[in-house]
Order: C-alpha cells, then structure tokens, then sequence
C-alpha cells in the first residue's frame, strides 16, 4: 500500500501551549481517512500544516512522498482541500465562482460541470451565491475541492451546517470518491457515528496527541463486550481465576474479564463453583465505539 500522507513528530505551538504535539499520521492510498476528536482538539491545525496553511514549529510532513515544505507548489497541484468555512465571491454564481477557481487551478474546462454535478448544484448553478443557503455553499467548497480532481482530497468537517439529507448526500459522495477517481480523502469530525459510516481508517485525536491510530475494524475490534461477574466473594474468585489464566479486574461491586469468548466464561463459571464460591449474577457488558471513543479522549461532555 502506497502512503500518501505521513507526518513525522508534527507539531504546532500556539501561545505557549502545543496545540498539536508530536502527531504522527498515516494515510494510505485509496482510503477515506476519518481525523476524529472533539473541538479544539487540534484537527484544523494539523490539516493546515498538510496543506501548508500553518508553518509547524516542529516536526514533517510527507506528501504523495516528497517533503511538503520542499515541494509545495507540485503538492498543493495534486491536493484538493476545504478548510473551515469555504469563501466565495457572493456577487458571483456558483458557476462563476467554478470559473474562477478553475483558472487558478488550471483544471480543464469539462471538470467544472463534473464537480458541479457530483455536488448536485448543476440546477442552481446561476444563483448568485449570495442567495445559496448554507448547505449548498458546503456543497460549492466541495465543488472546489475537487474541481482538479485530486489524488488527495482534505475536507475538515466537510458535513458542517448540512441539513440531514444533505449530511447523507455528501456520506456517499465521500465514500464513492476512492473508486470512482482514486481519490484519497481525509475528513474530520468531531462526530465519531459520521466518522464510522464514511472512514475506513481512523485516527483519534484529543488535546493535540493522536491517541489512536488503525483501521475501523481494529477499532470496531476493541469494543469487544466484557463479562461482569459478581460473587460473594470477589477477591478469592479474582484469585482463582488467574491462577486459571483467567484476568478478572474489580469494578465496584463486581469482577470483570476482557474480550473472553464464551467457552472462557463457562469455564471461569466451572472453576468458581466447584471452589465453592457461588456466582451471583454473570452479565455481558457491550462496549459501544462511543465508550472507546470516551475512554480514549475522556471527553464525555463535548460529544
Ligand atoms: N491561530 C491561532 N492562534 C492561537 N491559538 C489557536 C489558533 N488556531 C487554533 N488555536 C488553538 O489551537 C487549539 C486547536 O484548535 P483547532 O482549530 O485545531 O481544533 P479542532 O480540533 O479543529 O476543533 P474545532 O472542531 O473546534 O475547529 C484550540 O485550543 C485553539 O484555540
């Protein structure tokens, strides 16, 4: 798999605070790369510095395998982006605006109505943007973005201001990008249910540290269900239990045991009861990706 985007140690300081702090990413080719984490916790300042928008106070960034900071003009050709909220010229229609942004990307002529029709803004393409609602100028930056047809494709919180059928429009348009065109895309959010129906890579950001970084499926795999156990007498039991291969950690009032299948569970059940130690309840606990989500960045009150 080619690596299309990797930083190295990135960081950026703001103030005296690292608001990011030696991040280190890896996106490959052809996935939609889902930067996840609450507000403020850095993502728009790491994509500026993969798009040269923000000078790192330290660290690297790799692009489509050069150096940005060496390369940025040849770079930047390939890139297609939308950072924070798109500017257009209001006086202008939307397509007047494609025209504008295709000169400067030199993008050839038959592209604009493309982006436009992917975007579904072809029937109001002669609007004035000032009269565009908010969900239809998202929809114009997207245009924008994509208007030279990138390898790689940098959309931050691209879904912003989106009514829900607009939120679901712009889902699949990003999920269909990788094949259609063999675009890579980066899209985040502070949204992790948007994150787990568009991504097929993940990486979790939270105070400027990346705190998790892997496929959906690695991070689907750790909310595998624990096994809360309780019995009169949890310290023996925990006891016991290990001395079976079997990890019970105390939680409050009960015991629990980590991603075991449920062969282990009759087992630890066996070896409790022939010891004499009676099992008062057994429940499964189910971990939602909203509970990893929360255990890694502690942010339950932001989501
Ligand atoms: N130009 C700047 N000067 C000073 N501080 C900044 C600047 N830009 C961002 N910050 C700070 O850096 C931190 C990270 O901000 P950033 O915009 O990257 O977060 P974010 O994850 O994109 O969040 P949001 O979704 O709210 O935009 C915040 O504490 C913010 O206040």
């Amino acid at each position: 798999m080619n690596t299309i985007v990797s930083t190295h140690n990135l960081s950026k300081r703001y103030g005296g605070a690292y608001r990011v702090n030696d991040v280190n990413l890896t996106v490959y080719e052809g996935e939609v790369y889902g930067f996840l984490g609450p507000n403020g916790a850095g993502k728009t300042t790491t994509l500026k510095m993969l798009l040269g928008l923000a000078k790192p106070t330290e660290g690297k960034v790799m692009i489509l395998g050069k150096d940005f900071y060496e390369n940025s003009q040849a770079i930047l050709h390939q890139t297609g982006s939308l950072i924070e909220s798109p500017s257009f010229y209001g006086h202008l229609t939307g397509l007047e605006n494609m025209r504008v942004m295709q000169r400067l990307r030199e993008a050839p002529d038959k592209n604009v109505m493309e982006a436009l029709h992917i975007v579904r803004l072809e029937n109001q393409k002669d609007k004035k943007v000032s009269q565009y609602s908010l969900g239809m100028k998202q929809r114009l930056g997207i245009a924008m973005a994509l208007l030279a047809f990138p390898k790689l494709l940098v959309l931050d919180e691209p879904t912003n201001g989106l009514d829900p059928s607009g939120i679901g429009e712009v889902r699949e348009l990003i999920k269909s990008l990788p094949q259609k065109y063999g675009m890579t895309v980066m899209i985040s959010s502070h949204l992790l249910s948007e994150i787990e129906q568009i991504a097929t890579s993940v990486g979790i950001i939270n105070d400027g540290k990346l705190l998790f970084q892997g496929s959906m499926e690695a991070l689907q795999r750790r909310s595998t269900p624990s096994i809360l156990i309780k019995t009169e007498n949890n310290e023996a039991a925990a006891k016991l239990l290990l001395s079976g291969g079997i990890r019970a950690l105390p939680k409050g009032e009960v015991l629990a045991l980590e991603g075991i299948d449920d062969r282990r569970v009759a087992e630890a059940n066996r070896l409790l009861v022939q010891a004499g130690i009676d099992v008062l309840r057994i429940e499964e606990h189910k971990r939602n990706l909203e509970s990893i989500f929360l255990e890694l960045t502690g942010k339950e009150k932001s989501l």
